[in-house]
């Protein structure tokens, strides 16, 4: 079966996941459409890695279905959801420590085979105009930068392979407040600006209001509460979070 919408982007109906016997998600289901973007929240340990790593297709569901722009995926390999449009920054960033700066943006472009894209070689100069640091740093061993100068180059890195939905995965964690900023005003253009769609896993609520319009909270493996962030100031949803 396929939707029938041709402004969605990813619908999740029932999602279930696990790591061997253990069941972690739980009957997920949301849907995202073009350029929207929603943050997920939750106590350490309910699933929100877990989560992104299910629709990026790094841990295989167990039960339901995943839908990109109305058509299944659920048995999608992740470096074909990769190629697909779905970019990922997962949590502690993972960059390749003895590639330069350059050569990390570069692999991004792998994600760049599908229609219409083939045979990009460049980096997107839109990367650099959105981190300026790296094109100073551009030759320097990833190895060797600061955690906020790792995060900016997973989120280019990211961006490299032109994805229309971009899964950040705690990106402020361990940053300090002035990269933060810079990362918010970053990912605020990336919406705006190049019109992807958003999905975060964020513990720093006013970074997450900043720019996210949706929020889910998650619980043991759950969503149990989902609502807009213009009506719902974040104190009151930390209240959620927190039982
Ligand atoms: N590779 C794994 N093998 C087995 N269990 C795992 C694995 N990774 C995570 N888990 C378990 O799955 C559950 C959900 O973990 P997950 O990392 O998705 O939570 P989280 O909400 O992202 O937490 P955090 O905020 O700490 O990153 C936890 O109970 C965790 O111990």
């Amino acid at each position: 079966m396929a939707i029938e919408d041709a402004d969605q982007l990813l619908n999740l109906r029932t999602v279930s996941s696990a790591y061997g016997k253990s069941q972690v998600l739980w009957d997920v289901a949301f849907d995202l459409r073009k350029g929207d973007c929603a943050t997920v929240l939750g106590r350490n340990g309910v699933g929100k890695t877990t989560l992104l790593k299910t629709i990026m297709g790094q841990i295989p569901c167990t039960g339901g279905h995943i839908y990109w722009h109305g058509h299944e995926v659920t048995e999608m390999q992740a470096h074909q959801r990769s190629r697909a449009g779905i970019g990922f920054v997962p949590q502690g960033r993972h960059v390749f420590p003895h590639l330069s700066v350059r050569e990390n943006l570069e692999v991004g472009l792998s994600a760049l085979t599908r229609k219409g894209f083939s045979g990009a070689k460049k980096v997107p100069e839109m990367v650099f105009e959105l981190f300026p640091k790296l094109t100073q740093i551009a030759d320097r061993k990833a190895g060797v930068l600061s955690g906020g100068e790792q995060q900016q180059l997973a989120i280019g890195r990211a961006l490299a392979g032109q994805p229309e939905l971009l899964l950040l995965d705690e990106p402020t964690e361990g940053i300090q407040p002035n990269i933060v900023q810079q990362i918010e005003d970053a990912l605020l253009r990336v919406r705006k600006e190049l019109g992807v769609a958003i999905l975060i896993v964020e513990q720093n609520l006013d970074f997450a209001w900043s720019f996210a319009d949706r929020f889910f909270v998650m619980q043991r493996g759950r969503i149990v509460k989902e609502g807009r962030t213009e009506t719902a100031p974040p104190d009151e949803v930390a209240a959620l979070i927190h039982v």
